[in-house]
């Protein structure tokens, strides 16, 4: 399987809810995906099917090559960089932010009694030089802003090298200004062409970073529409997914949509 990700007719279901309804998605090396969705719409489960976190109810995954279900998901994950808010909450407030990065070589949160190599606490200061968060590097995980937290998880998700990275609303919380650095954070990492294949989920096309190339619209745990992004979104496919008539303006390559007001 040369796709790091390939759903076939994915069903989840939960009791009498259906959470993805025969999702079949596959994303390439080197592709940048947007997921887009309403509250509710299934983005987290898909994320998570995604992450080798949740098996389907019918249907296939693959995962780097592998079949979910058929391989140890544990030899997996470490090939998978993940930042969502489930897992923000997870670091404790007092770790020091180097910390934060470099433990996730040995996939733990919290530094206990692990040893760490030099290489290891190089790459942790060049990645979190890379996300524009070095200055934060003796800091404590607690003391930072919602904005320089989301930078730090983006660091720690790429400490492992992974071959697939998934960024669970990483913009959720930020204010404006915040928003627009990650988002440039996130645009140079899409035009790295050594950045892992992305799946960044979100709800708002403004958070979509330039140098992102495809797209995932989710309504209800349909897939509305997917494909490259010029082709896939527009505002037809936009109104579908979160059920109004709706704007969309696409200028130096970023995107913003509105309500389409009926006037007279
Ligand atoms: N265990 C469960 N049982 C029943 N319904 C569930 C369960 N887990 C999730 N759901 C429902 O599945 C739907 C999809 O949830 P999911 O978290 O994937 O949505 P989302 O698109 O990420 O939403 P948001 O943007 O609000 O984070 C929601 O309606 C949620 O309430």
């Amino acid at each position: 399987m040369s796709a790091v990700l390939e759903l076939a007719d994915v069903t989840i279901r939960r009791g009498d809810a259906v959470l993805l309804d025969r999702v079949t998605w596959v994303v390439k090396p080197g592709e940048r995906w947007v997921v887009l969705g309403s509250n509710g719409a299934g983005k987290t489960t898909l994320l998570q099917v995604a992450a080798a976190q949740l098996y389907p109810t019918s249907g296939a995954v693959g995962v780097l090559g592998e079949l979910i279900g058929t391989v140890d998901v544990f030899d997996l994950r470490p090939r998978i960089g993940l930042t969502s808010a489930a897992l923000a909450e997870r670091i404790p407030r007092g770790e020091k932010v180097s910390d934060v990065v470099v433990s996730a070589s040995y996939a733990v949160v919290g530094r206990w009694r692990e040893q760490y190599d030099d290489l290891d606490h190089d790459r942790a200061r060049s990645l979190l030089r890379e996300v524009r968060a070095d200055k934060l590097a003796d800091r404590t995980f607690g003391t930072l802003s919602e904005g320089e937290r989301k930078r730090v998880q983006i660091a720690r998700a790429l400490m492992t090298d992974p071959e697939l990275l998934l960024l669970d609303e990483p913009a959720a919380g930020l204010d404006l200004g915040g928003r627009e650095d990650l988002v440039s954070t996130l645009s140079v990492l899409a035009y790295d062409p050594s950045s892992p294949a992305t799946v960044l989920v979100s709800h708002h096309v403004e958070e979509i970073p330039p140098g992102f190339t495809h797209v995932l619209m989710l309504r209800e745990g349909r897939v509305v529409a997917q494909g490259p992004i010029e082709a896939a979104l527009t505002p037809e496919t936009l109104s579908a997914t979160f059920g109004m008539p709706l704007v969309l303006e696409h200028h130096d390559g970023r995107f913003a949509a509105r309500r389409r007001l009926h006037r007279g």
